[in-house]
């Protein structure tokens, strides 16, 4: 599908680059136009769609990105860029306070204020920004220094085209990286990211200055492209016609709301000629038409693939292979948010490298894996840790030398914003796990069962979605073996559990539902009774369920 998105984006850029040849200079420079503001619906969807901060107001740094290019008195594109986004920049850094404590329709009202604000400065600062009239753009722009001039519509277009394509990679880019995360992770749930001592506010901030430096890039190029600006380039209409493109585009989408929004910049303009008077009534049930029919947009269409909102973990006929040996064959596995599902099989029956698998440590020969609704296959085992998988290894993996309470403080320092910050949750974690009389002993001067808990709250520690557990009870005593049990029973539900475990009586005790493998094979799925009792199952265990 991704290659398939490449592809398409390609094919687009290819078709942008060739289309001022294609048409004339009028449509050209209205294409300019509506792609100057699919790039401010970029900036548009990275808050509203990553963030979760819904706006109105992106018109604002528009705007003042707009006029600050309009002013300066010389004429080298990338200048006025810089400019316009660093002022665009600002005017978001004096106002975030008024949005970034502000969530839902609240944030909406607010930027729809600022937005209205921002026109109104625009319409009555007649010094600055020509009052009505608006401003022309004085000089021909040369995109850097010792360039030609712009000036052809076709050279404008190809101008926005580069610097618009330039500013949405940097977006993708940084969304794709521990940014887009952070900023998503605050989306989904505030709550648990704040808990994990994340400075959420912070975050918000960075992104909300981040889109006001896009929408000011994209004045200067309005600018550049319609060679004047005026008040009426960042009214309400504008502002209502970005949010609309980004819920049609798909809000958490960068490209897709671009996309979204030429679109309907696109169809205002036909509608115009079409229907005088009517384009806002048609756009209006386009919009009602598309938060009901697709309410993550047309971009919402990609991840769906067979996925329901309860699936944390899908693998999709997952394989690997070792030379001849095939250690997991295309295994298809649905485990869903709070589950605890048991994994069993003798010897030998693919049960680790299943786990192996899904924690990314190991890369599969086939099929594909996919976590909270994202295909993790080609993440390495760090970006899933960071995206909720958490594991307990057969041999327990700590640090000997530390103590139980910094092993887990270390654990946990990168949820918590630094060692010493998790400290508090550390200490919280091993009273939870019965171990907090250890928490100033060195690791390995624990038992093998305590070392085994203080290994289950340094996973814990890193809050995860999904706990892989490879065989926990291996080596334990009686004693133990109980209190293992007890503190897997209290896990809350928000940790779905994977079980790889050779003490079935641990597995039936524990697990919702309980797989079995052989030879890397798939035997059967159940319930533990429907296990016990299976035919095919005892069959796999040549006898050994009692
Ligand atoms: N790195 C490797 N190189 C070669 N073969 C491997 C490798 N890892 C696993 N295998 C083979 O893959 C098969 C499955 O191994 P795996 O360890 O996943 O099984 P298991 O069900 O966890 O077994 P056990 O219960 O004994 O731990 C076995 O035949 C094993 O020999």
């Amino acid at each position: 599908m991704s290659r398939l998105i490449a592809l398409a984006t390609v094919s687009a850029t290819g078709v942008a680059v060739a289309v001022p040849w294609l048409v004339d200079d009028y449509t050209t420079a209205t294409l300019a136009r509506i792609l100057v503001l699919g790039l401010v619906a970029v900036s548009v969807a990275l808050l509203t769609g990553v963030a979760g901060l819904p706006t109105l107001g992106q018109t604002a740094p528009f705007a003042a990105g707009a006029y600050a290019a309009a002013s300066l008195d010389q004429s080298v594109g990338v200048v006025q860029l810089g400019v316009a986004a660093a002022v665009g920049a600002a005017f978001a850094l004096l106002t975030a306070p008024l949005v970034v404590y502000a969530r839902g329709v609240v944030v909406l009202m607010i930027t729809l204020a600022i937005g209205e604000l921002a026109m109104t400065v625009a319409s009555r600062w007649k010094s600055v920004t020509g009052g009505t009239d608006g401003l022309l753009a004085v000089t021909a722009v040369r995109p850097v220094w010792g360039a030609s001039t712009l000036d052809s519509d076709r050279a404008r277009y190809l101008y926005a085209v580069v610097a618009a394509g330039v500013v949405v990679c940097l977006v993708l880019v940084a969304l794709r990286g521990p940014a887009g995360l952070l900023l998503r992770g605050s989306r989904d749930d505030e709550g648990r990211m704040r808990a994990s001592g994340h400075p959420v506010t912070a975050y918000l901030t960075g992104a909300y200055v981040a889109a006001g430096a896009i929408a000011g890039t994209g004045g200067a190029l309005l600018l550049t492209t319609q060679q004047y600006v005026a008040p009426a380039d960042f009214g309400f209409d504008t502002a209502a016609l970005l949010l609309l493109g980004v819920v049609i585009g798909g809000a958490a989408s960068p490209l897709g709301a671009l996309a979204g929004t030429a679109l309907v910049f696109a169809a205002r303009d036909w509608l115009s000629g079409l229907l005088p008077g009517q384009a806002p009534l048609v756009l209006g049930a386009l919009f009602v038409a598309t938060a009901y029919l697709l309410p993550r947009g047309v971009a919402g269409l990609r991840p769906a693939r067979g996925c329901s909102v309860d699936d944390l973990l899908i693998t999709e006929g997952v394989c690997r292979r070792y030379g001849a040996v095939t250690a997991v064959d295309r295994l298809d596995l649905r485990i869903v948010a709070g589950e605890r599902r048991g994994v069993i099989g003798p010897n030998g029956a693919g049960k680790s490298t299943l786990l192996g698998l899904v924690a990314g440590a190991i890369r599969p020969s086939g099929g594909r894996i996919r976590f909270a609704g994202r295909d993790v296959t080609a993440l390495g085992a760090a970006r899933r840790a960071g995206l909720g998988i958490g594991r307990i290894h057969q041999r327990p993996a700590v640090w000997p030398t530390l103590t139980t309470l910094d092993n887990v403080a270390v654990a946990a320092a990168r949820r918590s914003g630094g060692v010493r910050r998790g400290r508090l949750p550390a200490a919280e974690l091993l009273d939870r796990l019965g171990l907090g009389h250890c928490a100033g002993i060195e690791a390995e001067r624990l038992s093998h069962g305590q070392r085994r808990q203080l290994e289950i709250a340094m996973a814990l520690a890193g809050r995860p979605r999904l706990l892989l557990l490879d065989e926990p009870a291996a080596g334990l005593s009686a004693v133990e073996f109980e209190r293992l049990g007890a503190v897997l029973r209290d896990l809350p539900r928000e940790v779905t559990l994977l079980l790889v475990e050779h003490r079935l009586d641990l597995v039936f005790a524990l697990a919702d539902v309980v797989t079995v493998l052989r030879d890397g094979q798939y035997v059967a799925t159940g319930t533990p009774h429907e296990i016990r009792t299976s035919a095919a199952v005892r069959q796999a265990y040549s006898g050994v369920i009692a």
